[in-house]
């Protein structure tokens, strides 16, 4: 930790150094952070772009006064280092440590909870409004990147703050990158708003040159009067503009200078001002600079290198899914992938090598996805959104709406299914079997382990509907995998183990937790049988009701909320069948947020790993007992 960072207790203490020592302020936060995230993981990239950005906010705008809102929020490491949290950035994303995220509870410069990408000026509208009725005059910030100015909830939030014309500053922070290449026609324009001379000379040109001719005032009424038709040929950022905007920059986001005094110029400016930025992504690391894709979020690697340590095992589900769809795509041209900017993250960059007329990354937009997928589904398409579970939730409507109410067969694939670990609450896949077991149409699944992954998206392509498939973060079993795909039969589990003592009923990651489960619990005589449900919707009744109804006793394990979850299908079929004989007991998680942490420790804590189970058969086993001798007490006093 460098001299001037350890100086650094509240933003205000800034205000000591000069510009020089700010330079060499950024180096110490570089370097502190380029440490930190090598032991700890974590967005390197997207960090290392916005050091001389956040040095200037700080110094511009009081961050315990003023809002300032980071849209995802991944690219918050700086503000927190300058906002009295460097002691505890050795705990950054560690269990019990500091978020990776901008958390409220943890600062009051956090303004605002992000994690999901395009949130940040619709959150820094409100913030205004506020301020604007308790008749308070503080700044309001949202700092937002090109890549989720994509997202289309960043424009219904300036469509509308245009029209309100408080103030408000928004920040974009152009690094040409989301977390791949930023694609579309609104990355072109801030392509050419940043390198067309005549985009970023023709206003200061014609200013200069009115100040220098005689009755240059006269002549500036008339390019007023000229202004609408004069200024889409020298008004750089016009699209910004026309929603009602002042549109300062481009500026060089590393000049901190140039950053203090243009920020100084948007705070003292009136209505919404947009001020467009341009950094580096992963600047000042050699690595992250030639490799800002792979160093976006990044685990543990050597600083020295760049060598990023490879997780050992078996190959991730999201390998194996994105393998799977290349093999079915040689064989059918009907099938389309389509990601919502995360072509890395969900195994889609080898299909989009071969097959780029098939493949689509639409941007941050997964509401856009899902209602392009239906229609490419109306035509006569498959097209499969591989989209993590957490993000799918923006597009609950178009799943609905769109997908499920016209029966049309589009394939989620659900990757980061259940807890993801270090990016904690705002990224955890814990709500899709609820959000989508209700609608009516869609078929829900989750493999127990690699090799059914493959069998299942084999048969979620070749089913006439929606089907969700819904897989963990990270390496499979590493289990054998077959040549041959299988249609599986839709809404049949399967009995792996047959003991009558007590029913394993499990989905997903936790069959394998069942069956080592299944193995201690011999070991104190307890025979269980574990049943693989593998679907959620329709369940398989037949197969869960004869071994309910038979060994009575039943446990339901899912890596998702107790709340409407695997279980609670469970539960409804039981009081359907008017079963009330059965002892059950669901595993799941709570109804809390689930804080970041490593998956195992967090799987440990709700009880989600073969310990866990043997504990909670115990438990049933025990209260089995009681309630067998109270009825023996009560049978006698009758
Ligand atoms: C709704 C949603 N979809 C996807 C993501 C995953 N995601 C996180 S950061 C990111 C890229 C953001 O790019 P940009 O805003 O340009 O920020 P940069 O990393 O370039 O600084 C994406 C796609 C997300 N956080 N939220
Ligand atoms: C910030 C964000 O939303 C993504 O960068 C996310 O952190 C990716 O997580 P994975 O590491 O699971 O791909
Ligand atoms: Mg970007």
């Amino acid at each position: 930790m460098g001299v001037l960072l350890k100086k650094i207790f509240s933003p205000q203490d800034l205000q000591q150094f000069n510009v020089k020592q700010l330079q060499d302020l950024a180096t110490e936060v570089r370097e502190t952070i380029i440490h930190t995230v090598a032991e700890t993981g974590g967005h390197l990239a997207p960090n290392l772009g916005v050091v001389e950005l956040t040095i200037a906010m700080h110094r511009v705008f009081n961050s315990a006064v003023d809002r300032i809102i980071w849209d995802v929020g991944h690219q918050s490491y700086v503000h927190k280092l300058l906002t009295g949290r460097w002691s505890q950035f050795h705990t950054l994303r560690q269990h019990g440590g500091i978020s990776g995220f901008p958390k409220p509870e943890e600062s009051i410069h956090d303004a605002f909870a992000t994690g999901h990408s395009s949130t940040s000026i619709s959150a820094a509208l409100g913030l205004a409004l506020a301020r604007d009725l308790n008749g308070d005059k503080h700044s309001v910030v949202a700092v937002i990147g090109d890549g989720s100015m994509t997202g289309g909830m960043a424009f219904e939030a300036m469509n509308h703050a245009g029209h309100l014309k408080t103030n408000l500053i928004v920040i974009l922070n152009d690094n040409e990158m989301s977390i791949a290449p930023n694609v579309g026609a609104l990355s072109s324009y801030l392509s050419r708003l940043r390198t067309d001379p005549k985009y970023s000379k023709g206003k200061d040109e014609i200013a200069e040159l009115l100040q220098k001719i005689p009755h240059g005032s006269k002549l500036l009424k008339v390019v007023d009067r000229l202004k609408d038709s004069l200024k889409y040929l020298v008004v750089p950022g016009m699209l910004f503009e026309e929603l009602g905007f002042t549109y300062l920059g481009p500026v060089d986001g590393h000049d901190l200078k140039a950053v203090m005094t243009v920020l100084q110029q948007a705070k003292a400016a009136n209505g919404p001002v947009l001020v467009h930025v341009l950094t580096q992504k992963g600047k000042g690391y050699q690595p992250a600079e030639q490799n800002p894709d792979r160093f976006h979020g990044v685990g543990s690697f050597d600083v020295a290198t760049g060598e990023v340590k490879k997780s050992e095992g078996a190959p991730s589900y999201t390998e194996i899914f994105g393998k799977t769809l290349i093999k079915l795509a040689q064989k059918d041209e009907k099938i389309i992938a389509i990601t919502a900017a995360m072509p890395g993250g969900t195994g889609l960059n080898p299909f989009a090598k071969e097959f780029p007329k098939r493949y689509y990354d639409v941007g941050i937009a997964e509401q856009h996805a899902i209602t392009m997928a239906a229609g490419m589904a109306t035509a006569g398409y498959r097209p499969v959104t591989a989209i993590y579970s957490t993000f799918l939730q923006r597009a609950y409507d178009q799943v609905l709406h769109d997908v499920c109410l016209q029966n049309l067969p589009v394939v989620f694939a659900l990757d980061r299914g259940g807890l993801v670990g270090d990016d904690g609450p705002t990224h955890h896949g814990v709500f899709d079997i609820a959000f989508l077991r209700n609608i009516p149409n869609i078929v829900l699944m989750s493999p127990k382990d690699e090799n059914e992954l493959q069998h299942m998206l084999n048969t979620a392509i070749y089913y006439n509907g929606p089907v969700a498939v819904r897989y963990p973060r990270g390496n499979g079993e590493g289990v054998a995998m077959d040549e041959e795909l299988q249609c599986l039969p839709i809404g049949k589990g399967e009995v792996l183990r047959k003991g009558e003592d007590v029913v394993l009923l499990a989905v997903g990651n936790l069959v394998a937790e069942a069956l080592q489960a299944a193995e201690k619990l011999t070991s104190r005589g307890i025979e269980a049988t574990v049943i693989n449900a593998r679907f959620m919707k329709p369940l398989d009744q037949d197969l869960i009701l004869q071994y309910a109804r038979r060994i009575k006793k039943v446990i339901t394990l899912e890596e998702h909320v107790l709340m409407g979850g695997f279980g609670s299908a469970v539960l409804e079929l039981f009081e359907t069948e008017g079963l009330c004989d059965i002892k059950i007991k669901r595993l799941g998680i709570p109804d809390e947020f689930v804080e970041h942490g490593k998956q195992n420790i967090l799987r440990a804590n709700y009880g989600l790993t073969a310990e866990g189970i043997v504990e909670a058969v115990l438990g049933l086993e025990k209260e089995g007992k009681k309630v067998h001798r109270l009825k023996a007490v009560l049978g006698r006093r009758m």
